[in-house]
């Protein structure tokens, strides 16, 4: 017998649960379809464990460092990575549990364990039950993707995954991919005191960024000890002994490379093949990503894709702002859409990257009338004082309205920092208000005001 429910969330990422939790609470009945752990990506094995990993590996860095600031450690400093994991299975372990007993105490939701499958237009199958609803809300995710390399199946990789489940520590780690993932946990171990050697077939780190501040944080890393190979590919794997032995083609050059430990880290694909997308008229692209429009709609009436599955984002803030759109256009009779979003996103090397808006390869790609400027944060009285002045800051503006078009901070709360900007180019203010405004001494944002005061026409 099929049974019916007012809706329908298939996965529970960074957005089905909330979704689900707003639908409940406008008096519906909701079905929400987990194969796995509540929290997807994000919460288990994506940005919960990674920064609280990249939080240990700061720990340990900065005992290292303690001498420079005058504070004796005795040395050599160690680490425990079973301490390391547990500390990353406590605050994973409470999240996903906070989460369990909050949807869990929904009245109106029931969460259902198990691979959700469509079998008809607007029926799904979990295991042996049969559910169907009017409104279907999509949030399957992605994972990782592997390439399938001559000798991959002879060898034990790892993803991020198996990463965040390690607990001891590779003495050479090989990391094939040098964007986010890659970056992240290629500094990460080499704080913990791995060997890492970086892998990748593009000639820089963090490739979509701008060439300025993918060099800053290629700097920042090998001065850790992070070996880079670019322009590489991997060619063939082979077990080497409990390890792997890497041949690599860089031209026509041939190499090789032996480590204990690989790890893939090249991007992700969709999840939808088990969806059988086809009972309901979906078509996927040629990337296996559903297409929705603005909205989030695909293109079955009552049908909607929100987080990575749809390709339009791939961070748990872009996620979390679908389902704030999908709520906005269904219950609250709102207009909110993809539209108006400000692409946002940081990089959590240490010191992190955050990024707003147009990058300068961007703004120049466009044609638009820019002025730009950009400043080492060694000149961050702040971060002088911190003893962290790597990186750089960087606006771009629209010469001719002044708002700002985009931002680059490579440096202490980059993260944080960014943001003050993004406010002012989404309330559309010009530049000028800020320079006119008092902040606070010693921060880092302080500096913005002395750095849009020195913007130069973008040539
Ligand atoms: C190592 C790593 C670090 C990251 N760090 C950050 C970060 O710091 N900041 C940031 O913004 N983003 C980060 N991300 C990206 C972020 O994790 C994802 O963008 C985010 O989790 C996307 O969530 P989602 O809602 O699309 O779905 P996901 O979180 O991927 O969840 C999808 C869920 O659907 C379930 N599912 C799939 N298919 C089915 C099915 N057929 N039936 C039932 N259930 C199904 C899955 O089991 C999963 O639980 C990181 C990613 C990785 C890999
Ligand atoms: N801080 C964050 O928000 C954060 C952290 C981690 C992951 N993520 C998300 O996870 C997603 C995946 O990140 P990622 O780093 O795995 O992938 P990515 O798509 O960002 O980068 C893949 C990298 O692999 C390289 N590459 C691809 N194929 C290759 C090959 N065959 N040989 C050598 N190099 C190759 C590319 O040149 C690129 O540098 C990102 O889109 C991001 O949204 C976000």
């Amino acid at each position: 017998m099929t049974e019916r429910f007012d809706a329908i969330v298939i996965g529970a990422g960074q957005s089905g649960p909330f979704l689900a939790a707003r639908l409940v609470k406008e008096g519906r009945r909701v079905a929400l379809i987990e194969r796995e752990h509540l929290g997807g990506t994000c919460v288990n094995d994506g940005c919960t464990p990674t920064k609280t990993l990249v939080a240990s590996a700061r720990a340990a860095w900065m005992a290292r460092r303690a001498g420079e600031y005058g504070v004796q450690v005795s040395t050599p400093v160690t680490v425990d990575m079973r301490a390391v994991k547990a500390r990353k299975d406590r605050i994973v372990g409470a999240s996903v549990q906070s989460l369990t007993d909050w949807l869990g105490g929904l009245e109106g939701l029931e969460v259902i364990r198990g691979e959700g499958r469509f079998v008809g237009p607007k029926e799904i199958a979990v295991g042996r039950r049969r559910l169907t609803a009017p409104e279907i809300f999509i949030n399957t995710g992605a994972r990782p993707m592997v390439p399938d390399w001559p000798g991959i199946k002879s060898i034990t990789y790892l993803t991020n995954k198996q990463m965040v489940e390690l607990d001891t520590l590779p003495s050479h780690l090989i990391i094939v991919g040098a964007s986010y993932v890659g970056l992240e946990f290629a500094q990460m171990y080499a704080r913990f005191g791995s060997k890492v050697s970086v892998v990748d077939r593009g000639s820089r780190p963090a490739s979509k960024e701008d060439a300025d501040v993918s060099a800053a944080i290629r700097s920042i890393l090998e001065a850790e000890g992070v070996t880079f190979l670019f322009d590489t590919e991997v060619e063939a794997l082979h077990r080497a002994g409990t390890g792997v032995f890497v041949s690599l083609k860089s031209g026509e050059r041939r190499s090789s490379i032996e480590g204990t430990h690989l790890l893939v880290a090249l991007g992700r694909i969709p999840n939808t093949e088990a969806l059988n997308l086809a009972a309901t008229g979906i078509e996927t692209d040629e990337r296996g990503f559903i297409p929705v429009d603005d909205h989030l709609r695909t293109s079955v009436e009552g049908i909607w894709a929100m987080g990575d599955v749809n390709g339009r984002g791939a961070f748990t803030h872009t996620s979390y702002y679908e389902h704030e759109i999908v709520v906005n256009n269904l219950l609250e009779r709102g207009k909110r859409s993809l539209a108006g979003r400000i692409p946002t996103h940081a990089l959590y090397v240490d010191p992190p990257l955050g990024r707003i808006g147009m990058s300068e390869a961007e703004v120049r790609a466009s044609g638009r009338n820019a002025l730009i400027a950009t400043m080492p944060m060694s000149r961050v009285a702040r971060a002088r004082e911190r003893g962290e002045t790597q990186g750089l800051m960087k606006v771009l503006v629209d010469a001719k309205d002044k708002t700002i078009l985009g931002a680059a901070i490579l440096g202490i709360n980059g993260d944080e920092v960014v943001q003050s900007l993004l406010q002012l180019m989404a309330s559309g203010i010009p530049y000028t208000k800020m320079v006119e405004t008092m902040h606070i001494h010693p921060t880092v944002t302080e500096l913005l005001p002395t750095l849009l005061g020195e913007l130069k026409p973008l040539k």
